[in-house]
C-alpha cells in the first residue's frame, strides 16, 4: 500500500494492495488503522455512490461551516478524472487545483480533506464512483463553484459536458464570499 503526496500538501493519493488470482482481484477498501497510519485520519460517517455516463462532469461541490466534509473517493467501475480544489480562505494555494486519474484499473484512492471543492469528469463509457464522507450531507452547508470557471481553467478532458441544472447555476470562485469559503 502506498501513499503519495500531490503538489498541494494536503491532498493524498493512497494505492491499496491488490491481490489478483485466476478469479479476479481483491483489495481493502478502506481500513482505519492503515489509512491513519498513512496520514488519512479520519472519522467516516456517510458512504456515497453514483453512476455517471461518459461526459458527465458532477461538481464542484464543498459544505462550509459544521457541515465540512472530508472525501477518500474511489472508482469502483470505469474511469474518471476527480479533481479538488482549494477553497480556504487565506491558503497559499488558494484557487489552485489537483487533478488525478480514478480507474476501476488503477484503484487510485484520492484524499480530499475539508477546505477543497470536489469534482469529477466521467471518461469511461459509465462511472460507478464511490466516496467516503466526514460530515452528513448538509444541503444547508452546500456550496458549489461552477466547472468551467475560466480562473481555475480545468482540463476536463471531456468535450460536451452532461452537467445538472444546479451545476450550471455555481458562481466562479472570485465572486464567492469569504463567508462561503471555508475558513
Ligand atoms: C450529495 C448528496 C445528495 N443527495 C441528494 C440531493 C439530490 O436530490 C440528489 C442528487 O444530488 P447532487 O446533484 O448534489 O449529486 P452530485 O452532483 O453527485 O453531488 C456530489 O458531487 C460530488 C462531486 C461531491 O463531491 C459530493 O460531495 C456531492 O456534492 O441526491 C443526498 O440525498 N445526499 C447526499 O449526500
Amino acid at each position: 500500500m502506498q501513499v503519495s503526496q500531490t503538489r498541494i500538501d494536503d491532498l493524498l493519493l493512497i494505492e491499496p494492495d491488490v491481490y489478483r488470482d485466476e478469479r479476479g482481484y481483491f483489495f481493502e477498501h478502506y481500513s482505519r488503522a492503515r489509512y491513519e497510519a498513512l496520514g488519512v485520519v479520519a472519522e467516516f460517517v456517510q458512504d456515497n455512490c453514483s453512476f455517471s455516463r461518459r461526459g458527465t462532469i458532477r461538481g464542484l461541490h464543498y459544505q462550509i461551516g459544521a457541515g465540512a466534509q472530508g472525501k477518500l473517493t474511489s472508482v469502483l467501475h470505469g474511469r474518471v478524472l476527480d479533481v479538488a480544489v482549494d477553497v480556504r480562505f487565506g491558503s497559499p494555494t488558494f484557487g489552485q487545483y489537483v487533478a488525478v486519474e480514478l480507474s476501476d484499473e488503477n484503484h487510485v484512492q484520492f484524499w480530499i480533506p475539508p477546505g477543497f471543492a470536489h469534482g469529477f469528469s466521467v471518461l469511461s463509457e459509465t462511472v460507478v464512483f464511490m466516496y467516503k464522507c466526514t460530515s452528513f450531507y448538509s444541503k444547508e452547508h452546500e456550496r458549489s463553484v461552477r466547472f468551467d470557471d475560466p480562473d481555475l481553467a480545468i482540463d476536463w478532458r471531456v468535450t460536451d459536458p452532461i452537467v445538472s441544472e444546479k451545476d450550471l447555476a455555481a458562481p466562479y470562485l472570485r465572486s464567492v464570499g469569504k463567508d462561503d469559503l471555508f475558513s
